[in-house]
């Protein structure tokens, strides 16, 4: 039986993309997930397609900028299920743009999402898991972590943030509760709909040829949450080999 079963993991941003794959796919191999998102409409239907497959599911609208937010999912997934396995911190946002262009509401909210969005999953949740004595932080990056391409240098600065962020916390709670960084490349999502500059949809449409579907990316999280538990993934970069420098 897998090592996901009657796991219990709390998904951001798992009205679409990534996070509705990981959802899925962990739903399909036993655990009770949890989804948060901010369109509940979305939200909902996800829910059901679980529960008509069989699957174990609660959601809740969620923005991640929130913590009281964020705090609520966390407690309905005890309340629900008991405890907190697992809490994948997916939510993110990229309206990518050359620096001069990019507004400033733009990047306040890619720092408010990718970064704070993050801070507050683990705020909500490494308490729970250090009661339980084990859980699993697992934060969604990017390549653009490790590297920066043209017209998201901000996006990448958030990314580089979560990926500190993740080794720091590594650092202080490793070896009590696992601390995983997953980091696509370019996947297929609806990520690049929110980009409204010219030169950086041009860019995007080139790197998107080459895009993972998101169900790879639901696997590696799934293998670092399978994995036994003298076994720590700290960081996964997926890429397609086209993707490779
Ligand atoms: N698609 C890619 O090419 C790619 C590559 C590397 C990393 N990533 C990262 O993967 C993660 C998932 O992105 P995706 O590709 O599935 O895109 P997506 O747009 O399909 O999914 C992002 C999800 O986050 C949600 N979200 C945005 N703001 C939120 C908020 N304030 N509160 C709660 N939810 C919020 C969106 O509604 C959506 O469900 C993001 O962190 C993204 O940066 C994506």
């Amino acid at each position: 039986m897998s090592k996901i079963n009657g796991k219990v993991v709390v998904i951001t941003g798992a009205s679409s993309g990534i996070g509705e794959a990981t959802a899925k796919l962990l739903a399909s191999r036993g655990a009770h997930v949890v989804i948060g998102a901010r369109r509940v409409e979305r939200l909902e239907a996800l829910a059901s397609l679980i529960e008509a497959e069989g699957g174990s599911v609660a959601y809740q609208q969620l923005d991640v900028t929130n913590i009281d937010q964020m705090q609520t999912i966390i407690h309905l997934a005890q309340s629900r299920f008991g405890r907190v396995d697992v809490v994948v911190n997916n939510a993110g946002v990229m309206p990518l743009s050359p620096l001069e262009a990019l507004k400033v509401d733009e990047w306040n909210r890619m720092i408010d999402v990718n970064i704070r969005g993050v801070l507050h999953g683990i705020a909500a949740g490494l308490p729970v898991m250090k009661e339980q004595r084990s859980g699993h932080m697992i934060n969604v990056a990017s390549i653009g972590a490790y590297e920066v391409t043209p017209t998201a240098a901000v996006y990448c600065a958030t990314k580089y943030a979560v990926r500190a962020i993740t080794e720091g916390l590594r650092q202080e709670v490793g070896g009590s509760i696992r601390v995983t960084l997953v980091s696509p490349g370019v996947t297929e999502s609806e990520l690049a709909e929110s980009i409204s500059d010219d030169e950086a949809r041009e860019l995007m449409k080139s790197y998107r040829r080459d895009a993972l579907p998101a169900s790879a990316i639901a696997r590696a999280i799934a293998y670092a949450i399978e994995q036994p538990e003298d076994v720590d993934v700290n960081e996964l970069v997926i890429r397609p080999i086209a993707q490779l420098a």
